[in-house]
This record gives structure tokens, sequence and C-alpha cells, in this order.
């Protein structure tokens, strides 16, 4: 994406909607009298007479253990450098989204507005009652290491300065896995580091406490090399002073022979020569943001056998804090622990380590667009949106935290910790993310019979913008055109074909005769197909039939039977499949929940349910989710009676006998496989105790359409679909009021679907 771009995408996605990335969401009821009676007084009472009696009571009736505030005052903003409190505020918020996605953390950003040290700690001891940790974030040195120092000693809460121990962290772990590459030994690199601020000096802590030799250290500020002669510096870094070297030594000089060079300071200032002198398999991490100290282009482009890292996402190997904060307070936050300590930092270390030498899951490759993620020169961490560095690095930080005596309660059941931890973080975003990166791999010519509707049109930009289809729009070229202009969309070079036009009348007659062909013994007479394949949705479906498109996105329409009618005809189901279903897709807090048939069967039996969860089934692991299915009903293991759970409770047993190799279960009433204490402890035989179903299947279309409604609506969960399974060629039909999210979601499903 160009700078231009970006910026205007930036501004656009921080200011639209509610301004800003965060808000506050109650986590209780209260709709009725009764229910405020106890949020707020007078039974809001009976818990601060409790926690008055006995403080730790805090973390039981208050948000306290998975709060954590984010405080700044705005002096070494990412790489912006001292930008001020107010400035700083998007950044910190950014924070607080991630503490969020990545590990279920609450966050608050506090943005201080002052330099002065005491009053910093001040005002952060004052707000300790609030708080479960202190995450302080972009303050500049020297000034952190007093304010940090003094904050771990005063406060009985853990406090972290990310920039310093995030960082150290995750660039440790970089660090033992690139040497592990390149073969070198940690106790003989020399290494050269350019910035001797917050990160800095902590990640030359860390690398010293993992073997590195400090007489093989250099540092350079914006003043120049750390001279035993310099007098402006801080007792943290003069530790790391050399005498070895002039006064007046460069960083291209201390770069010739170098093994490794750490960069956290601003962006371009090391050259390509100065990369192509250092030694062979030389490691690179140049972590200064949002702009590194070289460019991964300009470093790999001289040096083939480098090991390269940046702190962006857009680049193989982003070493960035992201990796370790929000899993380094989780595990702090779920055993109370009083600090965050070295065995701690150490653990997380290790544990980020030694997951990106394990076999990357599918979902992760699929997310980057990758094929075979594998441990490597371009692999040396794991990913950010890698689902198991919750599951990996929270539990070491944890258990470090019990043996080392901090933590103030303890996991004994570490398996039950795991499931606990999974379903804090949904896999929604991860699995949209997949499907796109896939469909951008192939993008497949897709043909909107809605392209003079303006949702539509919104959705093909953004089809556009990211590549995931060739978009072909069907509709009146002129209006089509004054809506693009109208609302100033970046729709060009797009085919726009509209069938009642004369220059399509070739095409009509050509197309008509295929439909001709396929309904002539069913009542339908030639002068009848040219007159229907004047319609949008006939001309699109012949249009995929011959292959002149790959893919027909119809509807937006309430009348779904008939706006599938014409595909039917036209295109017809796959062989040996009697139905055709259709399957939505929520975005559920409990990762992606699949849906059917939600669409087109109205009260099948036993055997057609069968095959719905079957087909279901198996798109569903086309998406590379594995299915794991419920039959519901109103009745649990046959604990009511009644004509719909008696055939639910029998297409069970038909699938159990049939596909034993699907994981299935039922009848069930609906909350049971969102309620795992429950289905455990009353029905321990299910298969689906253990995780849950994330595949559901509806005895009737009635309870099917009436869920997924109440569902989206209530609940607010993005959804996608109809995903239509069971027809030749990949046909979907909008429903109407679908929105430019729901709409680009379903093309990128549509075009993975082939
Ligand atoms: N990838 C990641 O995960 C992280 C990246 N960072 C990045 O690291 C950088 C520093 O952050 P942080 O340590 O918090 O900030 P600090 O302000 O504490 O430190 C900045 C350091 O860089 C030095 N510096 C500034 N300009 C130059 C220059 N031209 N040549 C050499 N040194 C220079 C400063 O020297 P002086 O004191 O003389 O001004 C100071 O020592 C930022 O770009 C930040 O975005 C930080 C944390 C995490
Ligand atoms: C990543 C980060 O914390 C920084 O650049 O400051
Ligand atoms: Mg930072």
């Amino acid at each position: 994406m160009n700078s231009q771009k970006l910026k205007e995408d930036a501004l656009w996605y921080h200011a639209k909607g509610r301004p800003g990335k965060i808000e506050v969401k109650p986590t209780k009821e209260t709709s009725n009298q009764r229910d405020l009676s106890l949020a707020y007084s007078p039974g809001v009472a009976e818990p601060c007479l409790e926690i008055v009696a006995a403080e730790e009571k805090v973390y039981d009736y208050t948000t306290k253990g998975n709060l954590v505030a984010v405080i700044t005052n705005g002096t070494a903003v990412l790489g912006l450098g001292d930008i001020g409190p107010a400035a700083s505020k998007p950044v910190m918020e950014g924070k607080c989204l991630l503490f969020k996605i990545y590990a279920d953390i609450d966050a608050f950003d506090i943005e201080l507005d002052t330099k002065n040290i005491d009053d910093f700690v001040k005002t952060v001891k004052i707000l300790q009652p609030t708080f479960g940790a202190i995450n302080l974030e972009d303050i500049a040195a020297p000034a952190c290491f007093e304010i940090e120092e003094r904050l771990r000693k005063e406060l009985s809460i853990p406090v972290m300065h990310d920039d310093q121990h995030g960082t150290a962290i995750c660039s440790a772990a970089a660090l033992l896995n690139a040497l592990d590459l390149s073969g070198k030994d940690i106790s003989k690199i020399r290494l050269v580091v350019n910035g001797a601020g917050a990160a800095a000096i902590a990640c030359i802590d860390l690398y010293v406490a993992l073997g590195v030799d400090k007489s093989n250290i250099t540092v350079f500020d914006k003043d120049g090399l750390l001279h035993t002669s310099r007098a402006n510096l801080v007792p943290n870094q003069y530790k790391y002073v050399t005498d070895k070297f002039a006064e007046d030594w460069k960083l291209a000089d201390a770069l010739v022979g170098a093994d490794v060079f750490l960069g956290l300071s601003v962006g371009n200032v090391v050259s390509q020569d100065m990369v192509k002198s250092m030694a062979a398999d030389c490691i690179v991490f140049a972590m200064a943001n949002p702009n590194p100290e070289i460019t991964y282009e300009d470093a790999v482009a001289v040096r083939p056998d480098i090991i390269m890292a940046t702190g962006r996402s857009d680049y193989p190997n982003q070493v960035n804090n992201v990796l370790g904060f929000p899993y380094i307070f989780r595990g702090a936050l779920d055993v109370r622990a009083t600090t965050i300590n070295e065995a701690m930092k150490l653990a997380a270390v290790k544990a980020l380590a030694a997951l990106a030498k394990k076999t990357v899951p599918e979902s992760v490759n699929m997310t980057y667009g990758e094929t075979n993620l594998i441990f490597g020169r371009k692999y040396i961490l794991p990913k950010p949106t890698d689902p198991r560095l919750l599951t990996t690095v929270a539990p070491a930080v944890a258990l470090a935290a019990m043996e080392s005596g901090v933590a103030r309660t303890s996991i004994t059941d570490w398996d039950d910790y795991d499931m606990k931890l999974t379903s804090r973080i949904g896999l929604d975003n991860s699995l949209i993310r997949g499907i796109i990166n896939q469909a951008k791999q192939k993008p497949k010519r897709v043909v909107f019979t809605d392209g003079e509707n303006l949702t539509v049109l919104r959705a093909v930009q953004e089809v556009l913008e990211q590549g995931i289809a060739i978009p072909i729009l069907l509709g009146n070229a002129i209006i089509i055109n004054r809506i693009i202009s109208e609302h100033k969309l970046t729709i060009d070079r797009v085919t726009i074909i509209d069938p009642r036009s004369a220059r399509q009348e070739k095409n009509i007659n050509a197309y008509a005769e295929i439909l001709y062909e396929k309904r002539k013994r069913k009542g339908m007479t030639l002068s009848d197909a040219k007159g229907l394949m004047l319609h949008r949705n006939y001309y699109g479906a012949v249009m995929v039939e011959l292959g002149k498109a790959d893919v027909l996105i119809s509807g937006l329409t309430r009348n779904y039977p008939q706006t599938l009618r014409p595909a039917l005809q036209v295109i017809g189901r796959q062989a040996g499949i009697n139905k055709i279903l259709g399957m939505y897709i929520l975005m559920s807090r409990f990762g992606p929940i699949f849906l059917a048939d939600t669409t087109v069967n109205i009260n099948p039996t036993a055997q057609e349910l069968v095959e719905i969860a079957e087909m279901t089934a198996r798109e569903v692991k086309k998406l590379n989710v594995e299915p794991r299915i419920a039959f519901l009903s109103y009745s649990t293991f046959g604990s009511a009676e009644g004509e719909d759970a008696v055939k639910m409770a029998e297409a069970v047993r038909i699938l159990h006998e049939k596909r034993p190799d699907l994981i299935v279960d039922g009848e069930m009433q609906a909350h049971l496989p969102f309620n795992l204490n429950l289905l455990k402890e009353s029905y321990p035989f299910s298969p689906l105790g253990k995780t849950g179903a994330n595949t559901l299947i509806f005895p009737n279309l009635s309870s099917s359409n009436i869920a997924y409604n109440l569902l989206k609506e209530i609940a607010q969960i993005d959804k996608i679909g109809p995903v239509l399974m069971g027809m030749k060629k990949p046909i979907h039909v909008l429903q109407l009021g679908s929105t430019v999210r729901e709409i680009f979601n379903m093309v990128a499903v549509a075009v993975v679907d082939m």
C-alpha cells in the first residue's frame, strides 16, 4: 500500500463510527430494576463490605483481576519520539486493543501530562487499587528506568515497561533461534546496538543474561559510541560503555565483521554498505517503528545469507513486543502474581523460541498467504496471529510465577486452564483473514447481478482493493458509473455488462439457447428463454455455466427461492447430491460457528439431516476447520418426547454408524455445546464434552432461520452467508440487508469454495 493511501485509510479507520478503537461494555445484565439494584445501590454495598473484610476479594467481585492500565507520558512514542500525551493516545488505544484481541485482557490507556518522575510515580501508585497490573509504554529513557524501578518496588501488582522487557523477551527469543540457524555460539558473537534507550538497554541486559559476552558489545546513541569518556550517560547506559575503540568510532566502523546488529533507535540510519560489511550469516534486527533502521528489501538485497527481522507485520520475521505483552500479562494475572520477575521473563523467551520450531497450524499459513511456514531464516518467531501464543506463553509465565514464589493463587488443572484460555479468544478473525489470503492467491472472476446497488459497489471496491476476485458487474453502465462517481468510489477497469443493451443481443440469443435446451421439456419455449435472459440472475447463471465467470453472487433479496431458481434451472445440483442447502458462519466469541441448513429445506427427514450434516462437514473442512457437530433440539439425549426430538436422535444414530470419523452428538439443547462444564458434568459420555461444537444442525428451517437472525441481531455478531452448498458451480444468494463487510466476506468464501 502506498504511503498516501495508508495515511488516508488509517485516518478514516480511526475516525469512523465511534472515534477511537476501544469502548467499555457491561458484563452483567442490566435490563430491569432488580438488576440495577444489584449492580448499583443498594446491592453494590455487599461486595464493598466483603472487600473491606478481606481485600483480596476485590479480585472476586470486580474487574481488577483482568484489568491492565497502559500508562505513558508520550515521551518516546514508537520511533516518533516525544510527541506528547494526547498524540500518544492512538498508540495506547492500539495496545489496549491488542491486549483484548490476543489475550482477552481489558485494558485502559492513561496518558499522563508530566515529565516529572516523582509525579508520574505518585500518580500510578495512587491508581494501583483499580488495576490488576500496570503496562508502562513509550516512556523515554532514562526516565523510564527510574519510573519502572520505583514502581516495581512500591506496588504489589505486576509492573512491566513493555518497551524494555516485552521487547527484550521477543527479540531474545528471535536471537536464540537466529543463532541456532546460523550455528553461532552466543558467548562468541559480536553485537552492535544502535539506540541506548528503554528498549535497547533492556534487550542488551537480557542477551547478557542469556550468555552474550559484555566485552563483545558496542552501543551507539544519537551522540555516538557509548564510550567511557561520555559524561551524559545514566547508570543503565554506563554498564555498556567501552574504551576498546576511539570516542569517534562510528556505527559503520563497528559493523565491519559484526555478527549481530540490533536497531532500537530511528528509521533509515543503516546503509546497504554497512550490512555488506558484516560477518557471514549476519543477523540484523532493525526494530525501529514504524520505519526500521534499514528496510527489509535493502538488507536482503545485499546479503543473501542474512537473517533479517523488523518490527513490521508486512515482512517476514516481525520482532515486535506484541508477541509478548498480551501473554506475559495473561499468565501473571491468572495466578495473581505480585510482580513479573526474571524467571517469568525467561520462561516467556523459551516458550516463544520453542513455539517457532513447532508445526505451524494451517490457519496461520492461510492468514499470511503461505503454504508452508517452517522454522528457518524467514520464520524465526511465531506470527502474531498464531492462536497457540496464548496457550503456550501464558501457561509458561504462570508456571514460572508459581515456581518462583510470586503467585498468590495456583493453577492445578493445566488442561482446564488451556481450555479456558482457548475459549477466551474466538478464532473468528483468523478464519476470515485466512480465507481472504487464500482468495488472494487465486482470485476468481465473480459476476455480481446487482451491479447497480451501492452496497454491492462498495463491496466491489473492497474486493478490488484487496485483490480477492475479478469482479464483473451486471447492470446499466450509465447508472453504475453515476453511483460510482456520486459516491467517489474507486472502481475502475471493471467489466460492466447490461443484458438489456442492444450490444448484448447476440449473447442473449446464444444464452437463451442454453436455457431452452435445459428446460424445453419442462414447458419453456425459446421465446420464454429469451425473455428470461434479460433478467440478470439468468444471464449471470449462464455466464457461470459457460465458464465466462467462475462465481455468481446474486440477491440482495428477501425472496430467496425466486432468486435461486435461475441458478437451479441453468446450473443445477452436483451429481449424486439430492439436496442443496445453505450455511451461515457466525463469528462468535467461541470462534466461527457454522449453522445449517438455514435457507432451503423446510422440514428435512432424519436421512436428509444426515446428508445436510455430511455436506456441511465437508464445507467446514474446506475452510480448514475441524467440524464438531451438534444436532440441536428442545430435548437432550431423549429427555423429552416428540417427533422432532426423535428425528434428531435418529439422524445422530445413523451418522454415528455411517461416519465414525466425524465428531457428532445430539440430540441436545442449544446451550449445552457452549456450556462445557454442564455438558461434561451431566453427560460425561458425550464426545463434544472436551471442546464443544462449532457446527450446528437444526431440525427444520424455522428453527435455524430464527436462531441465526436472533443471534446476529441481538448479539450483533458478524455473519457470512448463506453459503450455498450442493450446486455444480459456486452460486451464492445474498440476503436483503447484507452489509459491505458481509458481501465482501461472502465473495472471499465463494472464491475459496471452488
Ligand atoms: N519492535 C519492537 O517491538 C519495538 C520497537 N521499538 C522501537 O525502538 C525505538 C526506540 O524506542 P525506545 O527505546 O522506547 O525509545 P527511547 O527514546 O527510550 O530510546 C531511543 C534511543 O534511540 C537513540 N537514537 C535516536 N536517534 C538516533 C540515531 N540517529 N542514532 C542512534 N541512536 C539514536 C536515542 O538516543 P538519545 O538518547 O541520544 O536521543 C535513544 O538512545 C523506537 O523506534 C521504537 O519504535 C521500541 C520498543 C519495541
Ligand atoms: C512496538 C512498540 O512498543 C514500539 O515501537 O514502541
Ligand atoms: Mg512501545
